[in-house]
């Protein structure tokens, strides 16, 4: 008897290698800047950014999760660190596999508050240990569809240890109306919220809350954003 554990994934990827291959292969070729993160659609950037600081305020305060410190994953040039975090966390850490992506940040884009990044990882998620106990808050926005099925839900497990006591894990993403969706132009797979909820539920984690982002233009993949703990 064959038995999958990831059915979904690994029949649309076909080759995990050549799945991680091709979305470096892309991201290298994309610009440090708000447009590149956005694919050309940089209009949302603001409505982006709103919905998310919102949607965070539920989760952080008292007898919720704390300020201190925030990772944000597949950070980018550090746009989400900059809208949303950097106002909220006293210190902050972001995690990228584009070396040019995180020293744009570093040296123009983050300006005076790059002063309160801790550190920087320039790694793969799938490859990323985040240190144990460390974060009230862990952002993934539009990273989670690099990552397949199984790297996804092993990372979460390794978020799970770094986070502070009433910490919680953000993720961001496009999820498909139905089943996973492929991208192979940047190598990202969309899936379903019911898949995504599988995936957190096999990493021993719980939906604390999940909303839909509005806004954004119809040609556009839904977005939701989903609380962890
Ligand atoms: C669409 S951009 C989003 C950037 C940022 N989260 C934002 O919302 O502005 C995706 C980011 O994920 C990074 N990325 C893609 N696959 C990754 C992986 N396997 N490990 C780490 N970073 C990855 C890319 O380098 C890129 O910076």
């Amino acid at each position: 008897m064959l038995v999958k554990l990831f059915p979904i994934t690994c029949e649309i990827i076909k080759g995990e290698k050549q799945f991680y291959y091709r979305s470096q292969q892309f991201y290298e070729d994309v610009p440090a800047s708000e447009e590149g993160m956005l694919g050309d659609f940089v209009e949302i950037c603001n409505v982006d950014l709103e919905a998310s600081r919102e949607f965070l305020k539920r989760f952080v305060g008292p007898g919720k999760a704390g300020t201190q410190c925030a990772l944000d994953c597949g950070s980018g040039i550090g746009r989400v660190s900059k809208g949303v975090l950097l106002p909220v966390f006293e210190k902050m850490e972001l995690v990228d596999m584009m070396e040019h992506f995180l020293l744009h940040a570093h040296e123009e884009y983050l300006g005076d508050d790059a002063d309160r990044i801790e550190t920087y990882y320039c790694y793969n998620l799938q490859d990323f240990t985040p240190p144990k106990n460390k974060y009230d808050v862990i952002w993934m926005q539009w990273v989670a569809c690099h990552l397949t099925d199984k790297d996804l839900m092993n990372f979460l497990m390794r978020c799970k240890k770094s986070l502070h006591p009433n910490g919680v894990i953000i993720i961001k993403d496009n999820m498909a109306r139905q089943g996973c969706k492929l991208d192979p132009i940047d190598s990202s797979i969309s899936r379903h919220l019911d898949i995504m909820r599988c995936i957190i539920d096999k990493a021993g984690l719980e939906v604390l809350a999940v909303e839909k982002q509005e806004g954004f233009p119809d040609i556009i993949m839904p977005v939701w954003m989903i609380a962890i703990k």
